[in-house]
Order: structure tokens, then C-alpha cells, then sequence
């Protein structure tokens, strides 16, 4: 897949909004600009509005106020088959009754291509994607890695210039879900598309991602590379969403400080002055292989029934070993003033 079909286009949403009905927007004045053939990942919680985000883009759900351009072109108002983009879905929605040939071919069949032509596009179309040598079994004969290739494969024949996914590996399991995402994130680079990806997995959208856009109640909370957006969250919302954090008040505001970062000492061990620190109790040891992660609460405070730990603290494997501590021991959590990053109020 080293040609290129079609030009990489840019996608620019401009104060985008949708409403269901009278109550809160489900996408709410959203500006976006996603570079052509840049992987854009939009991550949230359920119900945030992603889906609705990348169902307006595609077409398939109408704007309340707000423009979508692509290329810089006004998309708007026009029918999903006329936009230069394609949608490739969750379950594939692949016809089951149809060959793999036949599935990809469709959308050309619909647009009254002849059918030697749709036929040859669609198997070459296979082959890019490893699937020439199946292309007559039904989708039920694939495996569900196999299934994926198809659907791109259908979602690609119209030539696009963005290619909309939304949870494209939310069906698939554990171990395939990791291998076809590395699938996923080198044909975006061999076929140099603008790809906007749904998902709501931190962990896909931090692998895949150029660029990753945090939404929250129909608005953006915070666009930017998987490092920043890790390293640098712009408010609690995005820090607690992205786990991974200690969230600290510090009495002159809410600082994030990562789990990595933190480093727990015994009670009996010396102080360093010049690191902040909080006297903790251990709440749960929890081995994890490579680390061990340490459950946290604060000197002094009770956990409610339902709570979990307030802390965490990842420790690695040969520390702990060295260093080991048991639910219930008191002791200090530490981290360098550095380390600490200051969220919005
Ligand atoms: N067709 C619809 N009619 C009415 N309300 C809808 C419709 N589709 C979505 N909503 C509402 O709009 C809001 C955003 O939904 P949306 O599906 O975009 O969120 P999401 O972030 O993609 O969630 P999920 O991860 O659960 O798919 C939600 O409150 C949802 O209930």
C-alpha cells in the first residue's frame, strides 16, 4: 500500500453543535481543526458526544448550527456519499450474505459502476490489504482480524480523503484488539489519510493518536499529542479520565502528580526537605509483573465503604523487592516539587 488513491484532506469543525431535544447539547460549539493525513483519536466518556461528532462529520446525523469542512471545502449540508468521506463502524457491518469481494465492491454497485470494473477495484483492494487469496468467503468464514481488513477494504473503494472510525476495535478481543490496532495505525501511515478515530480507551487512542481530542459533556476539554495530553492535562477531568494520576490538593490549588512519579518511604526513613510529601497509610499492594501498585489514603482520613484508594504509587518490581511495604503500614509519599503539575481551577 504504497500509492496513493487520494489526497490527504484537512477536517475543520467550527463552532459544531447538536441537540437531540431541549436539554444540554449533545455536541456543544466545538472548534476542531484536524490536519490532513493526521490520526486523530476523539476520546471521552460515554455519552461525551463523540460518536455524535464523527456521525456529523460523516453525514450520517444532521447539524444543529456549526460548520464541517473538508479541504476547506463547506460539507455541511451535503448527502454522506458525496463528502469524500467513509465510515468504517464497530461491528464492521459487513453484509453477511455477501463475499468479502462482494462486500467491498457495494458501495460501487450502488453507484452503478459495472460490474467487471467494481469487482476489480474490490479485489485489489483485497490484495492491499492481505485478503486477495479470501476474497470469496462470506464474512462468517473470517476471523474477526480478517473481518477488519474487509471493512476497511469497503470503506476505502470510494477513495475517500478521510476515513471515520468509530470504535473499530471495541468488537474485537483483548490479544486481536492490540494486533490490529498496530494494523490500524500503519495503513493510516502506508495510505497517508486524515483518520479521526472514536474510541473510549485511553490506552488505543495514547498508541494510535497524532493528535488526541478529550471531550467532556459535548465540549473539548483538551486537544494535543498523547504526551501532553498524559504529561500535561489541562484540568482534573482530563487527569482523573486519563488514570495514571494523583490528584493533590495542595491548599493553594489542585496539582497532578503521576503515579511513577511519587516515591513511597517507610516512616522510619529519612525525610528529603526538599520534596513535598503527604504521611499516607497503605491501602492495597496489588502485584502487576513489571511493577507493584501501592493503594494510598491519607494519614488521618477515613475511607468511606465505598472508596478506593485516594493515592496510588507505582512501584517498580525490583524497589518494592528491596523495599516491600503491607496493607495497613503508615509511611510518606514524596515527589519532587517538579514533578507536580498545577490543573486549572
Ligand atoms: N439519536 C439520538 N437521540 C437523542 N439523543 C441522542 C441520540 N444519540 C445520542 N444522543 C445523546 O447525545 C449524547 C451524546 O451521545 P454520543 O453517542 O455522541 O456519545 P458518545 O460519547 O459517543 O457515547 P458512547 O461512548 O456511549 O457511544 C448522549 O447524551 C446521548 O444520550
Amino acid at each position: 500500500m504504497t500509492t496513493r488513491d487520494s489526497q490527504p484532506a484537512a477536517i475543520e469543525l467550527v463552532a459544531l453543535t447538536k441537540r437531540y431535544g431541549p436539554g444540554a447539547a449533545a455536541v456543544d460549539t466545538i472548534d476542531l481543526h484536524v490536519e490532513g493525513g493526521s490520526y486523530c483519536c476523539l476520546l471521552g466518556p460515554s455519552g461525551c458526544g463523540k460518536s455524535t461528532t464523527l456521525r456529523m462529520i460523516a453525514g450520517h446525523e444532521s447539524v444543529t448550527s456549526g460548520d464541517i469542512l473538508l479541504a476547506g471545502k463547506n460539507i455541511t449540508d451535503l448527502p454522506a456519499a458525496a463528502r469524500g468521506t467513509a465510515m468504517m463502524f464497530q461491528s464492521f457491518a459487513l453484509f453477511p450474505h455477501l463475499s468479502a469481494v462482494d462486500n467491498v465492491a457495494f458501495s460501487l454497485k450502488m453507484r452503478g459502476v459495472a460490474r467487471g470494473e467494481r469487482r476489480a477495484r474490490a479485489q485489489e483492494l483485497l490484495e492491499r490489504v492481505a485478503m486477495g487469496h479470501l476474497a470469496e468467503r462470506k464474512p462468517g468464514e473470517l476471523s474477526g482480524g480478517q473481518q477488519q481488513r474487509v471493512a476497511l477494504a469497503r470503506a476505502l473503494i470510494t477513495r475517500p480523503r478521510a476515513l471515520l472510525l468509530d470504535e473499530p476495535l471495541s468488537a474485537l478481543d483483548p490479544f486481536l484488539r492490540i494486533q490490529m490496532r498496530a494494523e490500524l495505525r500503519r495503513w493510516q501511515q502506508e495510505l497517508g489519510l486524515t483518520f479521526i478515530h472514536v474510541t473510549h480507551s485511553q490506552e488505543e487512542a495514547m498508541a494510535l493518536a497524532d493528535r488526541m481530542v478529550v471531550m467532556n459533556h459535548g465540549a473539548i476539554e483538551q486537544v494535543g499529542t498523547p504526551w501532553e495530553i498524559y504529561n500535561r492535562p489541562a484540568s482534573e477531568f482530563v487527569a482523573r479520565f486519563m488514570g495514571g494520576h494523583n490528584i493533590i490538593d495542595t491548599g493553594e490549588g489542585k496539582v497532578a502528580v503521576r503515579c511513577d512519579r511519587v516515591q513511597i518511604l517507610a516512616d522510619s526513613s529519612p525525610r528529603d526537605a526538599t520534596q513535598a510529601s503527604i504521611p499516607i497509610v497503605v491501602t492495597d499492594v496489588e502485584y502487576q509483573g513489571t511493577h507493584v501498585l501501592l493503594g494510598l489514603q491519607q494519614q488521618g482520613k477515613t475511607l468511606t465503604t465505598h472508596a478506593t484508594a485516594e493515592f496510588s504509587a507505582m512501584v517498580p518490581e525490583a524497589a518494592f523487592v528491596d523495599a516491600p511495604f503491607n496493607v495497613g503500614q503508615p509511611g510518606v509519599m514524596q515527589w519532587r516539587p517538579e514533578q507536580a503539575h498545577r490543573l486549572a481551577a
